[in-house]
This record gives C-alpha cells, structure tokens and sequence, in this order.
C-alpha cells in the first residue's frame, strides 16, 4: 500500500498526453489547447467609444457648452473624420473615435438641435474611451498550451481572431461495472436480490465533465471467463478502462484477474486513503486501466482523485490542474487523524465547510450533497496544532 501523494506522483509520472488533432472554433468547446495561442491583431483594433453619445475633445467638455456636430461614426462604418476645436462626432458604443477627439459623454447628458450638441448635465468622470489595443496587443500571449477552453476561453480565442484550434484528443473510455447483484437502474425493483447499477452512472459522468467520450458502458456478472471477453472488447474500444468493484479480497472479486491475459501491469494497487483503500491503476495493451472500488462513495471519491488527473494528464495538463487543493475555512465536528488519508466529504456553509451527515462509503444519498471534499492528513506538517481547527486543505467533489 502506498500513500496517497506517492500514488498521486506515480501517476503524474507515468501518464502521457495523448495525440494532437486541428479542429474548428465550434468544436473546441472543453478541448485543451495543444499549442499557444498569440493575437492575430489588436483589440480593440484603435481607439473606440464606450457609449453611445458624443466624441469630443476633453478641452471643450464644460457643462452648457455647445459644439458642432462634424459628422457620425458607427461600429463596422467608415473611419469618421477628424475633429477640431469647438466640433464634436455623433458616436456610438465600439464605433471609432476620430482624429482629435479624446473623450466621451454619454447621450444622456447632451442635447442636440439644428447640428449642433449642448452639454446639459454633469457628465461624469468616466472618458468612456477604449484607447486601441488596451485589452491586448497583435502577438500578445493570449492562451498558453494546456489552458482549458472553457465557455470564457473560448471569447478569448475567438477574440485572438483564429478560425481553428489545435487540441488535444479526447481520451475514449469505456467502463465495467462487475457484480451479480447489479441490475439496470429501473429493474432492481423487480427482483429481491438485485441492486440499481449506480457507479457507472457516475464515472461516466465525471469522465465526461473532465474532457473524455464514453464509447461503451458494460455490466458483468461475477463470472471471470465474461469478464474477460468484456476485458478484451473495452480495450479495443477505449484508451482509458474503469473498472468498477471486485477490487477487493472477495472471492469473487475477478477486476485484476479479468485482464490477466492483457499483460496488465500495475502502476499501484492499494492506497492508504479512506475511503478507497482498494484503488488501482495499470496498464494493459497500451491502454490505461483504473478498478475503482465498488462501494458507491468509495467509488466516485477515487474517480474524482485518480480518474479526473489521469483524464487531464492525457490532455496535455497537470495533475494539479485536477486535483487542486485550496485553503478554506471549516466549522463543526472533524473526525481524527487516522492512519490513513481521510477525505471527508463536505458540505460549504456561510461559516465555512461543514462534513456531511452519512460518511459511510457504500452511500448514495450524501455525494448529492456534498459538494468538497476535505483533506484530513494522518499527521498534518502544516505549521501549528491550530491549523485543522480553522481551516483545511479542500477540493471542489
Ligand atoms: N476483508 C476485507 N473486506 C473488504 C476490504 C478489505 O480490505 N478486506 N475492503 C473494503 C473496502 S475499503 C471497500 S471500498 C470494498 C470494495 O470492494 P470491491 O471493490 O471489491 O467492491 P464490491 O465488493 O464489488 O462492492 C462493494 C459494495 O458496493 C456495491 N457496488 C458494487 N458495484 C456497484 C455499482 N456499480 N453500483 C452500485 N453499487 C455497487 C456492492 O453491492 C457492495 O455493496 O470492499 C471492502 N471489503
Ligand atoms: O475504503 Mo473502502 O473505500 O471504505 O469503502
């Protein structure tokens, strides 16, 4: 058994990004750049307005004053023609400014008649300019390799004015879910002894949030010759197979054994984190395998810390990109440092973190709720004995 920074360092170690791909701007969306990306040109491209309203010069701006109107400028019109003293420009929000004009102010505060503007309310501090180039500049650094293209990112590499980017691959992933008692969610009711198939659902689903496709969800009974036919078809299938139960000491627990004729090579087996302990990861064929374990906590609380990195490493990122530790406050009864790793799962109050009601780690009901997950080390190095009294290393579950 190794402990969990170890393991997480193994893992960082082992795992390399997967192949590169171009794809359209419409298609990046949650992709993770493979290349950085520079400004194609300025923005703004010159010095724009801010408002609808008036351009002018700042030395004619006084409440009561009245300028001639020169002439309009509008977003995607013509340039506008410069201004001199004594002149204004009809403008509106992103149109340029003309030659001359340093300042201005909003409609709202001017009246105009017979060609002719009046400054007739206090018209603010603001300038309401957007001098050119002062969100960023033609070849700036815009979007660094590795970055994810999050709806945000995605205005950013729109804006850089590029058609295409160039991404890394999706992992593909397939899942087994192994266990005679498991039965398609919605038919469990129909038998006694059956349970709903619930963890798949799960590590399909974060799968899914950090970046991969899921191209086959099997489920298999306890039955090690099926097992390993679905062993064999999944590694054809997926770059990533998760593995869910049979990782323990049961006499029926076949997720190792099923992949014995794949020459599966261990990266680890056993962690020494709670809960989750029976975690592991290897390889067979090229191909990642993660077993999970499959009491339903244990489950998700090790796909959120081995199967969300790996996913993000085979994605050109760091683990820390994952698994990102925060400091935040917490309040309430903690359990004891125990010889393992503990991650609690919480819930965040105005107060601060509180831990969920049901820890047990075959539970279902508390992962709805519990939004974080707390870090409770077996001896803390963090400074003082104080420390886990306020505050605690948490991630977002
Ligand atoms: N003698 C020991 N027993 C156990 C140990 C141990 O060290 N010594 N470890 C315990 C720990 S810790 C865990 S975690 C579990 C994990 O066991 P498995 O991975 O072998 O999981 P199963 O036995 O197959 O199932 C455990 C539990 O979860 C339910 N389950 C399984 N798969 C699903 C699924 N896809 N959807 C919903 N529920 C599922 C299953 O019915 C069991 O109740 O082992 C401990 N035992
Ligand atoms: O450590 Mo197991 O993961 O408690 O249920």
């Amino acid at each position: 058994m190794i402990d969990f920074d170890e393991a997480q360092k193994l893992l960082a170690e082992a795992v390399k990004p997967l192949a590169i791909e171009r794809v359209a701007l419409a298609e990046a969306f949650d992709r993770v750049l493979a290349e950085p990306v520079h400004a194609a040109i300025s923005a703004p491209r010159r010095a724009v307005s801010a408002m609808d309203g008036y351009a002018l010069r700042d030395s004619d701006a006084a409440i009561g004053a009245t300028l001639r109107i020169a002439g309009e400028s509008f977003a995607g019109g013509l340039l506008p023609p410069a201004i001199g003293p004594g002149q204004c420009l009809r403008i509106f929000t992103g149109a340029a400014l003309p030659e001359g004009a340093d300042r201005v102010i909003m409609q709202e505060n001017c009246c105009a008649e017979n060609g002719s503007m009046t400054i007739v309310a206090a018209y603010g501090p603001g300038w309401h300019v957007r001098p050119e180039a002062s969100d960023f500049a033609q070849g700036d650094l815009l979007l660094q390799q590795g970055t994810l293209l999050t709806p945000r990112a995605m205005v950013t590499l729109a804006g850089a004015d590029v058609d295409t980017a160039l991404v890394y691959k999706r992992p593909r992933v397939a899942i087994i879910a192994t266990g005679d008692e498991l039965a398609p969610p919605g038919t469990a009711r129909n038998n006694v002894l059956k349970i709903p198939e619930s963890v798949s659902f799960g590590a399909a689903a974060l799968a899914r949030e950090y970046g991969a496709s899921i191209e086959a969800r099997f489920t298999g009974a306890d039955e090690l010759a099926d097992l390993r036919r679905l062993a064999d078809r999944a590694l054809t299938l997926a770059n990533v197979v998760v593995v869910t139960g049979g990782a323990s000491v049961g006499e029926r627990d076949f997720a190792k054994a099923m992949f014995d004729d794949q020459n599966l090579e261990m990266l680890f087996t056993k962690v020494a984190m709670k809960p989750g302990k029976p975690i592991w990861i290897g390889r067979a064929q090229g191909r990642w395998v993660v077993g999970l374990p499959g009491n339903p906590t244990s489950a998700m609380v090790t796909a959120r810390l081995f199967l969300a990195p790996l996913l993000a490493l085979l994605q050109g990122r760091a683990i820390g990109d994952a698994v990102n530790w925060l400091h935040l406050p917490i309040t309430g009864q903690w359990p004891q440092r125990q010889t393992r790793t503990n991650f609690v799962r919480a819930c965040m109050t105005d107060e601060g973190l509180v831990p969920t009601q049901n820890q047990d780690s075959g539970a279902q009901l508390p992962l709805q709720e519990s939004d974080w997950l707390v870090r409770i080390d077996p001896e803390h190095d963090d400074a003082s004995p104080e420390f886990f009294k306020f505050t605690a290393k948490a991630l977002q579950f």
